[in-house]
C-alpha cells in the first residue's frame, strides 16, 4: 500500500496498536526545558519511577532565561526556581543538561538541530508546542503536555492517535524580500488559526525544495500556529548535507545504515492526502500580522481588512483591531514601531541575521526604536561575531544580546512595555503575549530590519535591491 513520508516514520514507531484507541509511539528523542518538566519530574518522583532512558533526554534552559549577564545569578526568583529544578533533575537522573552558561544552551528548538539531536525520520517530542520545528528534518515532532512529559520520561512511549493527513504545496519561485516566515505567515492567513486543526501536514514543492534547513525551520515551526499537530518535509540533499557530522548523528557504518533509512523517506507518488492545497509562491508579498492571531496576516503593501470581509466573529475582529490600536481600511506601511525584536525559535538562526544584517548595513537605527537582538543559541551567536554580522550591527547602532526565548513570551526580563509596538520575528501575537499590554506584529527579519531602520512598517524592498541581500 503506498504511503505518505508520515505514514512511514509513524509506522516504524508503533509499538503497540490499542483496538479503537490511540497508538502506542515509540519516542526517539525527548527534549526538555524549565517550563513543563518540573511537575513530571515530581510525578516520578512520587511514584518512584526512573527515567527509562536518559540518553534519549536532552535538557536546556531557555524560556526563564535573561539575555544579558548570563553570568550572574538569575533576579527573578520564580525563574530561578524554575531553571534550578531542571538542573537537579537532570542530574538526579542523569540526563544531558544545558543550562544558562552551557556551550551548548539555547533554545530548545534550535539547539536540537544544531547537535543532530534532530534527524530524518525520527520521532522527536518536547513539551513545548513549537516542537513541529524539527519536522523540517523528515521527523515526527509534536509538542505534548506535562503528564505526557513524564509519560515519555518513564517509558520513552506515548499514546497518540493517528492524525488526519495534509499535504501543502507551494510551486514556483519566491519574489525578492520573499522568505520562509513570508510563506508561513502566508499559508496561516489562508488557512486560519484552526484550519489544520487534527491534521499533520507535509510541505512539498519547489518552494521547500529549494528552501534551506532555517527556512523549513521557520515554516515547520509555524505549522502549530494554524492548528497542525505538526509538519514535516521529506528529507533530501539539503538535509543530509545539514545532520552530516553533527555530534549525535551517526558515524561511518551507523551513517550509511541511517542513510540507507533515509532516502525511503517520501511520499509515495500514488499516496493520497485527507486533504491537499496549492498555492501558487510567486503571489506571496512579504507579510506582516495586523491582529492579535497568527492568522491575521497580510502582504505589506495591504490595507487592514474591513470586519465583513474576514471569516470568524465581527466582534472579535473589532476588539483585536482595537487592542492593536488599528482600524479597518487603515495601511500597515508607515504604522509606528517602538521595538523590534529578532530572535525565538521561529527565526533566530545564522540566516535571519544575515537577512537582517544584509538590510541594515550602512544604515542607522531609527532613534525611535528598541532593538533586541536575540541569537537562538550560542553556536548562533558565534556564527553571528565570525562573519562579521556583529560589526555590521555595531555600525548601525544596534547591539546583540544572548541566546534565549527573550521577548518571544516575555516569560523573562525581556517584555514589550504596554502599549508599545513591536515587529516582531517571534510567532506569537495574542494579547500580551510580549508583555501585558504589548501590542506585536509579527514579520520576517527583512520587515523587522526595515522597521528599525526607519522606525515605522515599511516594505523592506523599497529599501533594497535585490543583489544586496545576502
Ligand atoms: C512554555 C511553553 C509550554 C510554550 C509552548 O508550548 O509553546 C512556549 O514555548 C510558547 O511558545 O508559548
Ligand atoms: S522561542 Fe518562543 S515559541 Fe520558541 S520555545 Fe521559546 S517561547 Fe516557545
Amino acid at each position: 500500500m503506498s504511503k505518505t513520508l508520515f505514514d512511514k516514520v509513524w509506522d516504524t514507531h508503533v509499538v503497540k496498536k490499542i483496538e479503537g484507541g490511540p497508538d502506542v509511539l515509540f519516542i526517539d528523542r525527548h527534549l526538555i526545558h524549565e517550563v513543563t518538566s518540573p511537575v513530571a519530574f515530581l510525578g516520578l518522583k512520587t511514584r518512584g519511577i526512573k527515567v527509562l532512558y536518559p540518553e534519549r533526554t536532552f535538557a536546556t534552559a531557555d524560556h526563564n532565561t535573561p539575555t544579558i549577564n548570563q553570568h550572574l545569578p538569575v533576579a527573578d526568583p520564580l525563574s530561578a526556581k524554575q531553571l534550578k529544578a531542571l538542573e537537579t533533575n537532570s542530574n538526579e537522573y542523569g540526563i544531558s543538561y544545558w543550562g544558562l552558561g552551557h556551550q551548548k544552551n539555547g533554545i530548545v528548538h534550535v539547539v536540537g538541530p544544531e547537535y543532530g539531536i534532530t534527524q530524518p525520520g525520527a520521532t522527536i517530542v518536547c513539551g513545548d508546542s513549537h516542537t513541529s520545528t524539527h519536522g523540517a528534518f523528515g521527523a515526527i515532532a509534536f509538542g505534548i503536555g506535562t503528564s505526557e512529559v513524564e509519560m515519555v520520561l518513564s517509558t520513552q512511549c506515548i499514546m497518540q492517535p493517528k492524525a488526519k493527513s495534509m499535504r501543502i504545496n507551494v510551486t514556483g519561485k519566491l519574489g525578492f524580500g520573499v522568505t520562509p516566515k513570508d510563506v508561513a505567515l502566508f499559508i496561516i492567513s489562508k488557512l486560519t488559526t484552526s484550519g489544520a486543526t487534527g491534521y499533520f501536514v507535509e510541505y512539498a514543492g519547489e518552494v521547500f525544495e529549494n528552501m534551506s534547513m532555517e527556512g523549513r525551520m521557520t515554516v515547520c515551526n509555524l505549522s502549530i500556529e494554524m492548528g497542525a499537530r505538526g509538519g514535516m518535509i521529506a528529507p533530501d540533499k539539503t538535509t543530509f548535507e545539514y545532520v552530516k557530522g553533527r555530534e549525535f548523528t551517526p558515524k561511518g557504518e551507523a551513517w550509511d545504515k541511517a542513510m540507507a533509512y533515509w532516502l525511503t523517506l517520501k511520499t509515495d507518488a500514488d499516496a493520497t492526502f485527507d486533504k491537499e492545497l496549492t498555492f501558487d509562491g510567486s503571489t506571496i508579498e512579504p507579510m506582516i500580522t495586523y491582529g492579535t492571531n497568527p492568522g491575521m496576516g497580510m502582504g505589506i503593501s495591504n490595507h487592514i481588512p474591513d470586519a465583513e470581509d474576514v471569516e470568524g466573529g465581527v466582534t472579535t475582529y473589532e476588539k483585536s483591531l482595537k487592542y492593536m490600536g488599528f482600524s479597518e481600511g487603515d495601511s500597515i506601511v508607515g504604522k509606528p514601531v517602538d521595538f523590534v525584536f529578532v530572535g525565538s525559535c521561529t527565526n533566530g538562526r545564522i540566516e535571519d541575521f544575515r537577512a537582517f544584517a544584509s538590510l541594515v548595513k550602512g544604515r542607522k537605527k531609527a532613534a525611535n526604536v528598541t532593538a533586541w537582538l536575540v541569537p537562538g543559541s550560542h553556536i548562533v551567536e558565534a556564527q553571528i561575531k565570525e562573519e562579521g554580522l556583529l560589526d555590521i550591527f555595531i555600525e548601525a547602532g544596534f547591539t546583540l544580546r544572548q541566546p534565549g526565548c527573550s521577548a518571544c513570551l516575555a516569560m523573562n526580563d525581556d517584555k514589550i512595555p504596554a502599549g508599545k509596538y513591536a515587529v516582531s520575528t517571534s510567532n506569537r501575537n495574542f494579547e500580551g503575549r510580549q508583555g501585558p499590554g504589548a501590542r506585536t506584529m509579527l514579520a520576517s527579519p527583512l520587515v523587522a530590519a526595515a522597521a528599525a531602520v526607519t522606525g515605522v512598517v515599511t516594505d523592506p524592498r523599497t529599501l533594497i535591491h535585490e543583489l544586496e541581500l545576502v
